[in-house]
């Protein structure tokens, strides 16, 4: 296939709501067009790192070229993007569209069309994307594709007619997308003889190699020896070979116009490395950048410390080195009293908190301590000044300050009907306010409420999900910031306040959570040698109590001054326990302790 030639290629992303079957479908497109054997073929081959596969959810998005052979007897070359489904990884969806001609739509077929449905049909339309709609699941008895697709007409305004019917179970279908992919999506268009113009969608570091990015080629083409120039930052490199990623990484002589791939910069920081910069040649460089994306904003904030203070360099360059293919991730060094040197890292939302604190302990060895997590408040103090605060204990004294905002969310449930009463109670207790309700059809209605984004980081979805038996999803954008009275609730452990402990509280219900914090507390602090109380307090003034009883725990006892080995492994043991736990003062903490708050039942 000459590179020149764009008719044969299509690039697409292949996007949904949280588990769907995105990932299910990508395997079985890659089965069909013999990508990969069978044999090989372990379920959801795209999902390579370790903590997706566990979960079974995408994460970071991924690009593999596949040839289909249609039926029309012609070879195409598909560029196939994987995406994420979490609202928290909204940012890599639109990433990946910017690569693409076209969009395949799934939409289960026992669930019908939900919340990220919604938006990700709408990121694809605004990004003028050819949209195939997929029907899935259809192997399923609850499955109701004539019924989805009035939906994706009503709601989505979607025409419906070429949705395809699918399984990614069984297979069923896939060759009938295949085919309307070919039919559907545009080719891709590009001046081949133009300067080169290449998009980076992603990018990794590779010990031997440097940074390999993932790009598209707008315009132009790449080989090896080309000197290359990164537009925005300005950096020039020798090309050290090309190539794309079937799943695994397969040279080529020449990335062309159109193309999707692979591209070795041989750079060996990787800060160099933007995603959403352009490519260019160094002598003959494009007239204009490919337009970058907008930039992710971190929401939620959270302390990382190492509970070995030497390992503080070592948790810096984790950070540096997922910041390559991360780019939302940002953070600043912070030190508490409690807990020594550590960061202060935003993040997209819950989710993308907890899979980069598991990457840094899987994949770097690390043992972290994370604080319980916040938003980003506007402080404005007496005199006139306005601070960003992303920690309570950066929080100023009291008396310097006027008012505090908080950042609210526009968000959206789309629930049946029934639920409709629970949802709206949801939203008061967490100090929302219902703007309005649209009913989608009979069977689910689309409710608008404005919250609190602190509210929606302590347990709002899981209380969502229990109270609407699972039918309930959710989707939110950033709103506005509002004055809000709220104040810093301070936790003492044997008399002495854990900074990493506070948190910032809606005044009103202080008490209510420090009574709760207290009791959780007791149960996570293990007994000590000596009674530890715990305190809520607001200022200096206590609050709330409870009390760790004493214990004396000698783990020796048991062995009646015989076997030594039996001694030696008893009190190993006892040192492994330890490990996951932190000395405050006299105290030891476990980790559970400081996440503690979203667990909290404060009702
Ligand atoms: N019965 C049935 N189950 C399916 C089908 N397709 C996917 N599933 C199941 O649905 C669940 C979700 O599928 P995934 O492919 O992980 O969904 P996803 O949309 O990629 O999810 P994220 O990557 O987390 O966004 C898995 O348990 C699949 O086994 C299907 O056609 N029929």
């Amino acid at each position: 296939m000459k590179t020149t030639d764009t008719s044969h290629i299509r690039n697409f992303s292949i996007v949904a709501h949280i588990d769907h079957g995105k990932s299910t479908i990508s395997d079985r497109i890659l089965e069909l067009t013999h990508t990969v054997d069978e044999r090989d073929m372990a379920d959801q081959l795209l999902d390579t790192m370790d903590i997706e596969r566990e979960r079974g959810i995408t994460i970071k998005s991924n690009a593999v070229r596949v040839v289909y052979d249609a039926d029309d007897g012609e070879s195409y070359q598909f560029n196939l993007i994987d995406t994420p489904g979490h609202v928290d990884f909204t940012y890599e969806v639109s990433r990946s569209l910017a690569a693409c001609e076209g969009a395949v739509l799934v939409v289960d077929a026992t669930q019908g069309v939900e919340a990220q449905t919604v938006s990700n049909a709408t990121l694809a339309m605004n990004a003028n994307l050819d949209i195939v709609p997929a029907i899935n699941k259809i192997d399923l008895p609850s499955a109701h594709p004539e019924e989805v697709k009035k939906e994706i007409e009503e709601d989505l305004a979607i025409p419906a007619d070429d949705a395809v019917l699918v399984s990614g179970k069984t297979g069923e279908g896939i060759h009938d997308l295949l085919e309307a992919i070919v039919y559907l999506v545009s080719p891709p268009k590009g001046d081949a003889k133009a300067p080169l113009k290449a998009l980076i969608l992603d990018s990794y570091f590779d010990e031997y190699r440097g940074v390999v990015a993932t790009v598209r080629v707008f315009d132009g083409s790449i080989k090896k020896g080309d000197h290359l120039r990164m537009m925005a930052l300005g950096d020039t490199f020798l090309c050290d070979g090309v190539g794309c990623k079937r799943p695994l990484e397969t040279p080529l002589d020449e990335l062309g116009v159109g193309e999707v791939g692979y591209v070795v910069t041989g750079l060996k920081d990787p800060a160099l490395v933007k995603t959403g910069d352009t490519i260019t040649y160094e002598e003959r460089p494009c007239a204009e950048a490919c337009p970058g994306y907008h930039e992710a904003k971190p929401m939620v904030f959270t302390g990382l410390f190492p509970i070995d203070n030497k390992q503080y360099e070592n948790l810096r360059d984790a950070l540096e080195k997922l910041k390559v293919n991360d780019p939302s991730l940002i953070w600043t060094p912070e030190t508490s009293v409690a807990l020594g040197f550590g960061f202060r890292v935003g993040f997209l939302g819950l989710l993308h908190m907890e899979v980069v604190k598991e990457r840094l302990e899987r994949e770097f060895g690390l043992d972290l301590i994370a604080t319980s997590p916040s938003v980003d408040y506007h402080v404005y103090k007496t005199d006139g000044e306005m601070v960003d605060i992303t920690s309570p204990q950066d929080l100023p004294d009291v008396t310097r300050i006027d008012h505090i905002e908080e950042p609210y969310l526009k968000a959206k449930v789309i629930v049946p009907p029934d639920f409709m009463g629970a949802v709206m109670q949801l939203v008061v207790d967490h100090r929302g306010e219902t703007s309005d309700m649209v009913f989608l059809s009979e069977k689910s209605v689309e409710i608008h409420f404005d919250i609190p984004l602190a509210e929606l980081i302590l347990d709002f979805f899981d209380q969502l999900k229990s109270r609407t038996k699972g039918y309930a999803s959710l989707d939110y954008e950033i709103g506005d910031y509002r004055t809000s009275d709220l104040v810093k609730l301070d936790i003492l452990l044997a008399g002495e306040e854990v900074d990493a402990l506070s948190f910032i509280v809606p005044r009103d219900r202080a008490y209510d959570m420090a009574r709760s914090l207290c009791d959780k507390l007791k149960e996570i602090i293990p007994r000590q040698q000596f009674e530890v109380p715990i305190q809520g307090a607001i200022g200096n003034k206590i609050i709330a109590r409870s009390t760790v009883k004493a214990v004396r725990k000698d783990v020796l006892a048991k062995c009646y001054g015989g076997d030594i080995s039996r001694k030696r492994k008893l009190l190993e043991k006892q040192k492994e326990g330890k490990k996951r736990m932190k000395s405050i003062g006299s105290v030891e903490v476990p980790q559970e302790a400081f996440l503690a708050v979203l667990k909290v039942d404060d009702e």
